[in-house]
């Protein structure tokens, strides 16, 4: 066959050079090696005819392959230069004589495999009729039949077609195992497939229109391919079952773009074919010239033209639009159809040249019906764009409930939600107080964390605040899913409990601690930043969310000497009383609680006094918690404060009955991380002092200024946002050691231990009580002998509950004691060893005893 020279290189792939390496006469041997490679049907043949077998490479792999003395018989239509080992001769397999010839050269053998690699290609173009290709293989299935033995293997090559199928039904009538493969040498652009059939059926009577050509590919009306729904519908692609169409081996089809513009059915066109294109051939096209030129023939559509296959319906509507506005310009929908013309193509849709009376040529109006329907199809391919972009959004939706679903469940952190445009809620959310309600973020309000920028002036950017607003909602939201998250947590974590428990025996200062004190923050904020809370006035009308009236009136009103409540707490430490030009102990000692100057975010906690040694304790206790905190990777920002150091009084026992009171109200907390025992350890052998441990903790992270950010993120910063403290090797080991230590006595294995002590006490008493009640009522003893028998029956069962066990005795085994099984002499649980084990662990006693003493 004549490839063309353009394609040639193309073939020339790795097979085909492996080939020339190999010294095998064509590529296609690749394809026999990898089959058999899969399915090793060539070593267990003795003999083998390879139907269409020049120019011989399918032989040579066979020569090679099969056992020595196999009898390998090739045949072709076209000659086969000789081969050793091999028998073949020139012949066409359709043929009779072939037959007979082959069963000449086979006499009373049966073939173990049958192969065939035919194609009807000899002298003229590759692509064929499938209908001579099928029949090939049945004329090759026939032969195999006739000289194939019990359990033998057909190997055929067919191209995939709509005959396909029923040919993969003849061989399974005929053979037990039937696979259809595509061995990688095989291009992909070939149509090509090859069936391997095994375990020959062997029948004794076939029915000659079994395999008859005509019978068996027998026709049936196939319905017409809707090219609408390819262009329309071109993401629902639609299998074709039944192989290639008949013929089409290329599966690739490409026409002019003036035949586009041209063609009655446009849409049948671009269902059809992979390309258009702009190329001249041969003579040259005006119109495909004066369409390339066009200036709507811009680079998008090019691009589209290029290949079809990939087009959505955006990208076909673009091609049918362009098509209507050429068109359009080469008049095909412009001039009147002359009466005569119009007769000539009644009842045909075809625009055709057609000519006029005058003589000159004159373009057909093409039907408004299609306009109208093509206009009707964009509409509908609108509409159902729409749909699918709803069904999207829906989805959507419905994935961000399953996510707020999952994070309060706690399957997930706020932080994995992302952050999201509209956030959750949808896009109208920010002020709908019900919705705000519902997602817990009315607590977040009434706490006065809502903040909005109150700047007039600034109206112009209302972009931007919408976006601020958007940010703002987003936020607030987060928060409430957060805290929600955060109260699961804590219900949950043993760690977390115990430090509420204790901040509550405090005193209830959860509140403070809590930190973001809506006064406070409010005060501060609108001083600091020139941020106010949100006018409510609206929302109460509306809603009546009296609550968020209420604690937002409550608001304290800002400081008259122009100061943050922080700078003020700041100011108000011993440190600064002798120091002029400060004054503001009197307005803060009259309108605020010094407890609510505790701020969260400054991560101080204020001493007005002088530290108490009782501090040590609190400091310890914060550190203590703040470190099992951080090694439960739990956050530590909101613990990463240091805890209040109680301002000392005057009257110290009061003190220390507090203390004493908050002791017993506080649960114990264990030392459980390296951190906090080398804390411990360096406060117990004196090489920290308490204030110096004071003194450490105002570092830089104790002022990071954490205004307005959400209460998730300090979470998650806090964890990093904290000094870290080196850990010393003694500490490290203690914590491990105690660990080993909980681990060796696990809680459940103790319990149960003392359940089943508890257990055997209660029986031993039952028992006894019967026993002594026998005696009680027995009448054959004393008073006094029932007193001292009931006695002696008390101090066995107290005598049997402190019974040891008894030692297990290791004996020798050897001598006397040698396979006998239990020892003379030896009551009790024992135990043989060999006399050299039983030295070594005497010895290694001994050693042990000495390097003690
Ligand atoms: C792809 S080639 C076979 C290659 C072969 N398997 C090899 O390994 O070299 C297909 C062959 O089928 C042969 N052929 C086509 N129709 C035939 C027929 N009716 N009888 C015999 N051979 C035929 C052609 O002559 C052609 O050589």
């Amino acid at each position: 066959m004549a490839i063309q020279k353009k394609h040639a290189k193309a073939r020339l792939d790795k097979y085909y050079y492996l080939a020339k390496e190999k010294g095998y006469r064509a590529r296609a041997a690749f394809k026999l090696i990898q089959l058999n490679k899969k399915y090793g049907f060539l070593q267990q043949s003795r003999c083998l005819i390879d139907l269409c077998a020049a120019p011989g490479s399918w032989m040579q792999v066979a020569a090679e392959t099969m056992p020595i003395k196999s009898l390998i018989v090739g045949v072709d239509l076209a000659p086969i230069r000789p081969m050793p080992k091999t028998i073949s001769f020139q012949g066409d397999i359709t043929t009779d004589k072939t037959r007979a010839i082959i069963r000449g050269h086979l006499k009373t053998w049966k073939a173990d495999t049958v192969v065939h690699d035919g194609a009807p290609n000899v002298g003229t173009a590759w692509v064929q009729d499938a209908f001579s290709q099928n029949e090939l293989v049945l004329c090759s299935l026939k032969l195999a039949t006739e000289f194939l033995a019990p359990n033998g293997t057909f190997v055929t090559k067919v191209f995939r077609s709509k005959d396909s199928a029923k040919l993969e039904w003849i061989f399974k009538q005929l053979f037990d195992k039937v696979e259809q493969t595509k061995p990688p040498s095989s291009r992909n652009v070939s149509a090509e497939t090859f069936y391997v059939c095994r375990g020959y059926k062997a029948p004794k009577h076939l029915d000659p229109k079994f395999l008859d050509s005509k019978y068996a590919f027998a026709e049936v009306e196939e319905a017409a391919v809707n090219m609408e729904a390819r262009v329309f519908n071109p993401e629902k692609k639609k299998r074709k079952r039944d192989g290639y169409d008949e013929g089409d081996w290329t599966q690739f089809h490409e026409a002019t773009a003036s035949e586009f513009v041209e063609a009655a059915d446009p849409i049948e066109m671009l269902g059809r074919l992979n390309r258009l294109h702009f190329r001249q051939e041969g003579a040259g096209d005006i119109a495909l010239a004066a369409l390339d030129k066009l200036p709507q023939t811009t680079e998008e559509v090019r691009l589209c033209c290029q290949d079809l296959k990939v087009l959505g319906r955006k990208e076909f509507k673009l091609l049918l639009r362009w098509r209507l506005k050429a068109r359009d310009i080469f008049g095909f929908r412009v001039k009147k159809e002359p009466a005569s013309a119009a007769a000539t193509v009644a009842g045909n849709k075809d625009d055709v040249i057609a000519e006029g009376a005058s003589g000159e040529e004159v373009a057909v109006l093409e039907p408004m019906d299609d306009e109208l329907r093509y206009q009707a199809e964009l509409q509908h391919m609108k509409e159902s764009q729409d749909k699918s972009k709803r069904k999207d959004r829906r989805k959507e939706n419905e994935r961000k409930q399953k996510e707020i679903v999952r994070m309060q469940m706690n399957m997930t952190t706020p932080s994995e939600i992302g952050i999201e445009a509209t956030g959750p809620e949808g896009a109208d959310a920010t002020f709908r107080l019900k919705d705000v309600d519902k997602t817990g973020i009315a607590k977040q309000l009434s706490r006065g964390r809502m903040h909005t920028a109150v700047e007039p002036e600034k109206k112009e950017e209302t972009e931007e605040e919408s976006e601020d607003e958007d940010g703002d909602r987003l936020e607030t939201e987060l928060d409430a899913m957060y805290q929600e998250y955060s109260e699961k947590r804590q219900d949950r974590d043993a760690k977390v409990k115990a430090k509420r428990l204790r901040i509550q025996a405090q005193g209830g200062e959860d509140e403070d601690f809590e930190g973001f004190s809506g006064d406070e923050d409010a005060a501060a904020e609108s001083s600091d930043d020139g941020l106010t809370e949100d006018d409510d006035d609206e929302l109460s009308d509306e809603d009546g969310e009296d609550a968020l009236m209420t604690d937002l009136a409550e608001r304290p009103a800002p400081r008259k000497d122009g100061l943050t409540t922080r700078a003020a707490t700041f100011f108000q430490q011993d440190l600064f009383k002798d120091i002029g030009g400060i004054d503001i102990g009197a307005e803060s000692d009259g309108e605020e609680d010094p407890k609510d100057t505790t701020e969260r975010d400054s991560g101080i906690d204020v001493d007005s006094g002088s530290p108490s040694p009782d501090d040590e304790e609190s400091t310890f206790a914060a550190f203590d918690d703040d470190d099992s905190e951080a090694g439960d990777n739990s956050d530590a920002s909101s613990t990463g404060s240091i805890e209040e150091v109680p301002t000392v009084d005057a009257d110290s026992s009061e003190w220390a009955d507090e203390e004493e009171e908050q002791d017993k109200s506080r649960p114990s907390i264990d030392i459980i991380t390296a951190e906090a025992m080398t804390l411990a350890h360096q406060l117990a052998t004196g090489k920290v002092t308490k204030q110096q441990l004071l003194d450490d903790n105002f570092n830089k992270y104790s002022l990071r200024d954490v205004d307005g950010l959400p209460e998730w993120f300090l979470d998650d910063e806090g964890k990093h946002s904290r000094r870290h403290r080196p850990i010393t090797a003694a500490a490290a080991q203690a914590i491990k050691e105690k660990q080993r230590a909980l681990n060796a006595r696990p809680i459940k294995k103790v319990r149960e231990a003392k359940a089943r002590k508890t257990f055997r006490a209660a029986r031993r008493l039952e028992k006894l009580k019967k026993k002594s009640e026998g005696l009680a009522e027995g009448d054959d003893l004393s008073e006094k002998d029932k007193g001292r028998e009931i006695g002696k029956l008390m101090a066995k069962a107290k005598k049997g509950s402190s019974k040891k066990k008894q030692p297990v005795r290791v004996v020798v085994a050897g001598g006397s004691n040698k396979g006998k099984g239990r020892p003379r002499g030896v009551k009790g649980k024992y135990k043989m060893v060999d006399k050299r084990l039983k030295t070594d662990v005497r010895a290694e006693k001994r050693l042990k005893k000495k390097i003690k003493g």
